[in-house]
């Protein structure tokens, strides 16, 4: 703490030289208290796009006081500095307000830091084609954990089923009792609105699966589908970050991720996993200690055997949980 307590000192000399280093410290606090909300809609290379309550748009840069701790985006910051948004006007986050959630994917092989990929979001809506591309099961499997992970709502969007039925993905994903839409193009749509309103919801799925399409049509935004993106100014595929808009009316916020390939999932704890399936996890109190649920020992099949439950729902819990460790 004492060299943290040093750091920030630091700090305050750095950004503020006119002032002199015999200012006590105390003097500059209430400059933060007086600091602007911020929410934070896009993050590229160091600079945070925050969205002030106002609606007005400033770049910000963290300040040193806040140490290693990260900022993403859906984070609420406190802001101060310059907050007149001129083209080059730079605030400073101060401060990350506690999260409510946190989206995170550990380290793989594509990408060797953990990093949290959202903030304070409230639902994940994982979009999957019927085909071109084919759906990827495992990955949406691995969507569904991070989901119940985070503690986020899951939601199923089924696209393009003009050129195939949903059919076969809803009969893989009917015991998991997730909720879904289908679209085709922008047909659908309204019903996939109306799920999104007054909430924060992520959008995840893999390239061509017709998200950016999803997105133009829900908020209106000409969001690139070929090779650019139009925020970041970068190839959308080399973006790591994830992009807040909102939907027109304020009535929620659509948080557009870059075409997920790969979801590290190592961090995650089976127990949280269970936790979202209610009529399973009463029967956890009999599971020996450390048990991972996928085992002889388990006893969650006697539990399905009373009728708590169903096999189906059991068989697809484990299906989740085994998809933490395989690869994609
Ligand atoms: N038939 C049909 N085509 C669709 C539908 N939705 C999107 N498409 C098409 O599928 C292609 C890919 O759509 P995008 O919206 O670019 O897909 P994306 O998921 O954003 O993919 P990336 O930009 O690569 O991340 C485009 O040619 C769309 O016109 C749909 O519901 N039905
Ligand atoms: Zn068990």
């Amino acid at each position: 703490m004492a060299g943290r307590g040093r750091e920030l000192d630091e700090d305050d000399v750095r950004v503020r030289p006119g002032r002199g280093k015999s200012r006590p410290r105390t003097k500059d606090r209430p400059a933060h208290e007086a600091a602007a909300a911020g929410f934070v809609t896009a993050v590229d290379r160091g600079r945070y796009t925050c969205r002030l309550p106002d609606a007005s748009v400033v770049t910000a840069m963290r300040a040193r006081e806040l140490g290693r701790k990260g900022v993403a985006v859906g984070d609420d910051v406190a802001l101060v500095g310059d907050l007149a948004g001129g083209p080059d006007a730079l605030a400073r986050i101060v401060r990350v307000e506690p999260r409510r959630t946190v989206l995170r994917r550990t380290a793989d092989d594509t990408d060797p830091v953990e990093r949290v990929l959202v903030a304070n979001a409230d639902q994940l809506v994982v979009v999957t084609s019927t085909t071109s591309p084919e759906p990827r099961p495992r990955l949406l499997d691995r969507c569904l954990v991070a989901a119940y992970d985070a503690g986020l709502v899951p939601l199923l969007c089924i696209t393009k089923v003009d050129l195939e039925p949903p059919d076969a993905l809803l009969a893989a994903y009917g015991a998991l009792e997730v909720p879904w839409v289908a679209v085709r193009r922008s047909e659908g749509v309204e019903e996939l609105r109306a799920r999104l309103q007054g909430r924060a919801s992520v959008l995840v799925g893999h390239s061509g699966v017709g998200k950016s399409t999803l997105v133009n049509a829900l908020t209106g935004a000409v969001r690139t589908t070929g090779s650019v993106n139009d925020v970041t100014g970068r190839g959308r595929h080399t973006s790591t970050s994830a992009v807040a808009l909102e939907l027109p009316g304020g009535e929620g916020w659509v948080i557009d991720t870059p075409g997920v390939r790969s979801f590290g999932l190592a961090h995650v704890d089976p127990t949280r996993v269970v936790a979202a399936f209610p009529d399973l996890a009463g029967g956890l109190e009999e599971c020996p200690r450390g048990c991972t649920h996928d085992e002889p020992e388990c006893a969650l099949d006697a539990w399905v055997a009373t009728g708590a439950s169903s096999p189906a729902r059991l068989e697809s819990l484990r299906r989740l949980l085994r998809s933490r460790t395989e690869a994609v």
